[in-house]
């Protein structure tokens, strides 16, 4: 499997694989620092929103890896502040935020603890970030079963397999390993219920035909890319079973920020009756905003738009408006599919109120 993620827990080395550089040229970048991590994520040599997370909490564990730590409330502001940068670095993703919020907490708990000293204190707030990585690769793992035991019970006949369709890039390259919304179709691949994966170029940045198209063809999985301005036609022709898309930030209300062109294809998919999934970590709901209406959407240079290897594509002087996102309404959403399970977006809320 790619590894977006490469970090020694022995020595405390970490390197990120350069995204900007995919397909052609794999190209790992030494992270020593916040500020290293605050700039890999802010140009998107690392992106994808629970890498994000893992990027940012680590840079901040290598930063601090060496440091004589002597007081422990003077260490709780330092991480507190280099938290709050690393959350700068990206506004929509809500996993940095959800992260730093349960790193702040357990590293107040510490603060409190009498019988923890200083370096115990760093020692154990570095141990939690390195858990990060374990626990989303058993998220994802355990959201892959789950969204192929959903797709498979409403298919008629067992030994079927079906066509999904899934857009952006929700893979290894964009987790600590397996993918989420890519985590589901890796799963029915290793059950023998992929016949085939189709994956949009996803305009402008290209993850899909960059990046997700990398990892199937490195998978070796029957995959076939398509232009974002054909999903209606795929719809007409292919027999999709369903889409699986990742998520940048779910509301309580389950409506859905990711990846610019997401809530046109769910439009498209309630049209032709086809189920339209979102595939995420908890960690990646957020339960402070009861809408999508609440969802900052970052807003990217209209470089990224208007050249293509440094080649300008767009006629000079032309005006461009480059939304990195969008909000898909839960009413066109069949489930968010979890590490807990499968939820429909009516039920997250309670889900909340019970945990
Ligand atoms: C598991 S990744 C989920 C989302 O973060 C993904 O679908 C997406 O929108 C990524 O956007 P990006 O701008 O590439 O960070």
């Amino acid at each position: 499997m790619l590894k977006a993620i490469k970090f020694r827990s022995s020595n405390g080395q970490l390197e990120v694989l350069d995204q900007l550089l995919l397909p052609h040229t794999m190209s790992y970048i030494k992270i020593s620092t916040v500020e290293d991590g605050w700039n890999v994520i802010n140009k998107m040599q690392v992106r994808g929103a629970p890498c994000i997370a893992i990027v940012g909490a680590l840079s901040l564990a290598v930063e601090i890896w060496n440091e004589e730590v002597a007081d422990k409330k003077i260490f709780l502001s330092e991480i507190e502040g280099k938290l709050n940068y690393l959350i700068s670095a990206r506004p929509t993703a809500v996993n940095m935020k959800k992260e730093s919020q349960n790193l702040m907490e357990f590293a107040t708990s510490l603060c409190n603890d009498s019988e923890c000293d200083p370096s115990d204190m760093k020692k154990k707030f570095i141990d939690q970030i390195i858990q990060m990585l374990e626990k989303d690769i058993a998220d994802n793992k355990a959201i892959g079963k789950y969204g192929s035991e959903a797709i498979m019970a409403t298919c008629k006949g067992s030994s079927q397999s079906v066509n999904l369709l899934t857009h952006c890039n929700t893979g290894s390259l964009a987790t600590a390993g397996y993918g989420t919304a890519l985590g589901v179709v890796r799963a029915m691949q290793e059950s023998g219920k992929l016949n085939r994966i189709y994956m949009t170029e996803t305009r402008p940045y290209n993850q899909g035909s960059r990046l997700t198209a990398f990892e199937m063809v490195h998978e070796k999985f029957s995959a076939t890319l398509i232009c974002d301005s054909s999903v209606a036609y795929l719809f007409q022709k292919k027999h999709i079973k369903a889409v699986v898309v990742g998520a940048d930030r779910v509301a309580v209300n389950g409506d859905t920020a990711n990846k610019i062109g997401t809530y046109q294809i769910a439009c498209l998919a309630q049209h032709h009756g086809v189920d339209f999934y979102v595939c995420a970590p908890f960690s990646s709901i957020d339960p402070s905003i009861s809408s999508g209406d609440q969802i900052i959407i970052e807003e990217r240079p209209e470089r990224e738009m208007t050249y293509v290897n440094g080649v300008r594509i767009a006629a000079q002087g032309i005006e461009v408006w480059n939304p990195a996102f969008d909000i898909t309404p839960a009413s066109l959403i069949k489930g968010i599919i979890t590490e807990k399970g499968v939820y429909e977006p009516k039920d997250l809320k309670d889900c909340f109120a019970q945990s």
